[in-house]
């Protein structure tokens, strides 16, 4: 849950102003937020990260009693724009010294957030929490050009993370819930429904200690109709206080966390229909506007904000649907029928777009699958049953394609895996990130064991082992099953003496060493020097978005490849001696060195299979290295 709160520091909050914070913007704000991990935390300390560290000197924007901002509310119809209209966003005080309070019951996880071995891996996160968290240094900037340096004054820490789950929503002006909604295990719903009790404990938390006036900004990714439950919750607890609950779904993916948060392709707000409730959202969406342009910025009402959530990712997994299902007819028309090309030639057209086209072994993760779930329980409860069906045949394709996988690497090994080492190159869910949570790995290797291989050798160059094998555990093997999979640190370990290697995840480092399409990725996310670079001139009042844009012409200019070019960071507090995850890298990764395909095809044992389920090797060159390699929904098999 995230409690973002008006910062004491700056002295600029009134009892006057907190009691009227739903009710008009205010000066400086404090958010608080429970639940650190996953998406949670990022997405708080964005809100901070990005906004500049001055303090507030501006007068308070005009609230409810603003004779401009009444002329323009709607009164009937419920439409937000015109109140939106007048709002001027980047003038709103609350855009300014925002301290946040991420806050967590799990204690090891907020520890490691306070580490320098955060408990996820995305690029470039560390950097983000390090100048929040930490704060940055004085530091000038000579660039050539420019006669004077460019004085950058040392940022002061406003990102707090802790267990003070009851401080920290005691200060707040807007709370964040952020906490996990997995789908029910037991019970009324099992297997379908969510489990909203997380988000029923934080709310009762936020009843009994938020201030008067908070905002409640529900976060998480909820069944339609959970902002009501909140707001019953908040009235049997607080009958004569009144807070306005707002929806805000986070829509970032793993592995691109960070540009996601920076750029979002759309910001979503709903709200109640109510003069408080637009008003609400507008303070947040002063919030967001620090550095999402407001176009951006979509204001609906809380049912459609909560639905939208779940229709996105189940639309998203639908087009995921629909290529493997096409890759499986391309696989059985053979002929030379390409999924691969079928995904180019039909993203080319417009109104599909090239986005979420890459067939493969299915998709994982923590999202797709409980929030379809999710939607076609709606659906039936609202006793559309085909509807519910229809929503479902995704989430069938995709079991039906990782089954396919499995099946297609035992028949092509002669029908048994007795006696034989299998090898899984990656773990996690998808490239670019640790996180191994529904990883279709995990299916894949519990069809795999049922064959009683030999061995089954896993190896993921961003999770850690001891994720792998938790996950493993608890996938439903025998403990003879369990015992021949093992985790290993190296994909050296992994293929030596394995009759086949299968590709699950679609990290880099698998594509291959002398296929030369290693740089494939790299530098996607590159902008050209300067971008960002805000104010121009010595002692400009630059944001940080603006200092990226200077760190990224420095580190140009310098021709050296810095974390820090500006010199800006302070230092790591020293990890303890024993410091268990000092031995790997900073975001738990272990071996970032690419296979070497020639290496490899001396160290398996024949027939040499490569399964493909990525689609990330050169199938012809790999055929050339002695390979025998199926990949997914190509007509034709080089074997
Ligand atoms: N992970 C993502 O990429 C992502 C993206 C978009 C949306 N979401 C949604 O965000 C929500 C959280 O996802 P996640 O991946 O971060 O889950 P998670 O399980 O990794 O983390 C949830 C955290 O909430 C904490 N928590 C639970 N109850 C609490 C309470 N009362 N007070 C304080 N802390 C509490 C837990 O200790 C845990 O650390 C889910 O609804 C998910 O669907 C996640
Ligand atoms: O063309 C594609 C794209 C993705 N995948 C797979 O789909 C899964 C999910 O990928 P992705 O959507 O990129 O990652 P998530 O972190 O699960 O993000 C999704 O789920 C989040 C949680 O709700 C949302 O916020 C995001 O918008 C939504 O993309 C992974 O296994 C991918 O390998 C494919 O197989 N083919």
């Amino acid at each position: 849950m995230d409690n973002f709160r008006q910062s004491q520091q700056s002295g600029s909050v009134t009892p006057s102003m907190r009691g009227h914070l739903n009710r008009s913007f205010p000066s400086s704000q404090s958010i608080a937020s429970t639940a650190s991990p996953g998406m949670s935390t990022p997405n708080s300390w964005s809100a901070n990260e990005w906004l500049r560290g001055t303090p507030d000197t501006s007068p308070p924007s005009s609230g409810v009693g603003s004779p401009e901002l009444k002329a323009k509310l709607p009164s009937e119809d419920g439409s937000v724009s015109p109140v939106e209209e007048s709002i001027d966003p980047t003038s709103g005080p609350a855009a300014k010294n925002i301290l946040v309070n991420v806050v967590d019951l799990n204690e090891q996880r907020v520890a490691a957030w306070n580490s320098a071995h955060l408990p996820i891996h995305e690029d470039g996160l560390l950097k983000v929490v390090r100048v929040a968290r930490d704060g940055t240094l004085d530091t000038a900037v000579s660039l050539p050009g420019l006669a004077h340096p460019i004085e950058l004054k040392a940022r002061q820490p406003n990102l707090v993370f802790s267990t003070n789950v009851v401080e920290a929503i005691a200060e707040a002006d807007i709370i964040f819930i952020c906490v996990n909604t997995p789908t029910k295990m037991q019970g009324l719903g099992a297997g379908s429904m969510a489990d909203v009790s997380a988000v029923e404990g934080a709310t009762r938390t936020v009843a009994k200690h938020a201030r008067e006036g908070a905002i409640i900004v529900e976060k998480s990714t909820v069944p339609c109709g959970t902002a009501r439950m909140i707001q019953d919750i908040l009235r049997h607890y607080r009958p004569d206080t009144s807070f306005e609950v707002l929806s805000n779904p986070e829509f970032l993916a793993e592995g691109t966390a960070v540009e996601n948060l920076m750029h979002p392709d759309r910001i979503l707000i709903g709200s109640s229909r109510s003069l408080a409730g637009f008003q609400a959202a507008a303070v947040l969406k002063d919030v967001y506007a620090a550095w999402v342009p407001t176009r951006r910025i979509v204001t609906v009402n809380t049912f459609s904000s909560e639905l939208a959530k779940l229709v996105a990712n189940t639309m998203l997994a639908q087009r995921i649907s629909s290529i493997n299902a096409v890759s499986a007819m391309c696989e059985e028309i053979g002929l030379g029928a390409d999924v691969d090309d079928v995904s180019l030639a039909i993203g080319k057209d417009m109104r599909l777009g090239p986005k979420f086209l890459q067939a493969g072994v299915g998709f994982g993760g923590s999202c797709f699958e409980k929030d379809i779930l999710n939607l076609a329980y709606l659906a039936r409860e609202l006793h559309l049953d085909v509807v519910a069906e229809y929503w479902l045949a995704v989430l069938k394709i995709n079991e039906d394609q990782r089954q396919r996988f499995a099946r297609n690497v035992v028949r092509e090994l002669n029908g048994s895996l007795r006696g034989k080492k299998i090898a899984v190159l990656g773990f996690a869910f998808k490239d670019g990130t640790n996180d191994t949570r529904n990883s279709i790995a995990v299916h894949i290797i519990k069809d795999l064991a049922s064959e009683m291989p030999r061995e089954i050798a896993v190896f993921d160059p961003g999770c850690a082992a001891a994720d792998i094998l938790e996950e493993i555990q608890g996938i439903g093997l025998s403990p003879a099953q369990v015992e021949r999979v093992k985790i290993c640190s190296s994909w050296r370990e992994c293929v030596q003496g394995a009759s086949a290697a299968c590709i699950l995840t679609q990290w880099k480092q698998f594509r291959g060493r002398q296929l030369g399409n290693l740089g494939a990725t790299a530098g996607k996310s590159a902008k050209p020097a300067g971008h960002g670079l805000a104010a121009d001139g010595p002692g400009a009042d630059l944001t940080e978005m603006g200092i990226m844009g200077l760190e990224r012409r420095t580190r140009q200019e310098a021709s050296a490849p810095s974390d820090d070019p500006l010199g800006r960071l302070r230092p790591l507090i020293p990890c303890p001696a024993d410091c268990s995850h000092c031995g790997i890298g900073a975001g738990g990764m272990q071996d970032q060195e690419a296979v070497d395909w020639v290496e490899a095809a001396g160290m398996m044992q024949e027939p040499r299979w490569v399964f493909d389920g990525r689609n990330v090797v050169d199938h012809i060159e790999l055929q050339g290295l002695g390979f025998r390699v199926r990949g997914i929904g190509k007509g034709f098999h080089a074997s």
